[in-house]
């Protein structure tokens, strides 16, 4: 043995462990970017079985786009998500599960940033003041934590120029100014193409064949009429998908009158109020369903089960 390098190895591995359990200390206490933490697919594909009601077509698309994403240690772009469907079925509430999934404090993480059009981007004359925060925000998002994610809603409603500002973040690029994005998630939120999903969801229902029965290959010719084909479209304009800058395109169903029950139940317990299949039914009863002859689908989905629960 040799006293000088025993007593050196004994240092760094003691300087090492003490500076592991200060940042475990650390993370404990104050939020920290633990961008090599594997996702816990287990507990994402709990979270969405028990949690998210009647989109089984999304369920397993992002999963399998997360689990996919987050087990690579060297993706060559961001992972971007692009959600279609009709208002209130879910996809609000899914962008806070996988959240929740990649950084535990979920919206309220300082790695988890929501933007929504009318509220963060109203006037058209100030798009290049927008384009140009918008950038600078991200660019000092990701380089204080790579698995940053940007939520961002209403992508309908979001003016071509903004679509453009994140464009280069999206793409293959190694760097962008010495900034890796590549590790970050991106989630774009949209009720474009959310009437011919509800189409083929009904075409379903009316051939007597199971809600379950629907796969992706169903509704992808749709999205590509309603969205990609759409020249009304934001997404259509910023060139985001004819340059194949989205990973997935992710279709919510419209809801049915059970889902809407399942809802209000979900949030009777967690409310930690008992069931009451009284009320759940009246609260069930009093949403407006579609279309007129069938009245199968829920017209704002589970969107206003909260503030009707109230009332009973
Ligand atoms: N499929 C679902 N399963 C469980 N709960 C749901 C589902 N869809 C909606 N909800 C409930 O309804 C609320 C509103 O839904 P959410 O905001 O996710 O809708 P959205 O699809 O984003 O609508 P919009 O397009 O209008 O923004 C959610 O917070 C959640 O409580």
């Amino acid at each position: 043995f040799e006293p000088i390098s025993v007593g050196i190895t004994i240092g760094a591995v003691s300087l090492l462990t003490g500076y592991l359990s200060y940042k475990d200390i650390y993370c404990r206490f104050s939020e920290c970017c633990r961008e090599e933490q594997p996702l816990n697919a287990s507990a994402l594909k709990l979270d969405l079985e028990e949690k998210l009601f009647g989109q089984h077509v999304a369920t397993e698309v992002i999963l399998k786009a997360l689990t996919g994403f987050k087990n690579n240690k060297n993706p060559k772009k961001p992972l971007t998500l692009s959600l279609h469907g009709w208002a209130g079925t879910g996809k609000n509430f899914v962008s806070q599960i996988v959240a929740e999934n990649l950084h535990p404090k979920g919206l309220k993480s300082n790695f988890v940033h929501l933007f929504v059009s009318t509220l963060h981007f109203p006037h058209e004359q100030k798009i290049k003041l927008y384009q140009d925060q918008l950038q600078k925000w991200i660019r000092g998002n990701v380089s204080a934590c790579a698995s940053s994610v940007f939520i961002f809603d209403e992508m309908d409603k979001l003016h071509p120029g903004i679509i453009d500002a994140i464009k280069p973040f999206l793409d293959y690029y190694e760097q962008v100014d010495g900034v890796s994005y590549r590790k970050a998630i991106f989630i774009f939120l949209s009720n474009a193409g959310g009437d011919l999903i509800t189409k083929t969801a009904l075409d379903f229902w009316r051939a007597g064949k199971k809600r379950e029965d629907i796969q992706l290959k169903d509704l992808e010719p749709v999205l590509s009429v309603g969205v990609f084909n759409n020249k009304h479209s934001g997404l259509w304009h910023s060139g985001l998908i004819d340059r194949n800058l989205i990973d997935y395109f992710i279709p919510f169903l419209p809801l049915e009158y059970r889902h809407v029950k399942m809802c209000v139940q979900a949030e009777m317990r967690a409310r930690g109020s008992a069931i009451d299949e009284d009320i759940v039914t009246r609260v069930a009863e009093e949403m407006t369903f579609f279309p007129k002859d069938e009245k199968i689908y829920s017209d704002k989905g589970c969107k206003t089960v909260q503030s009707r629960l109230d009332f009973h």
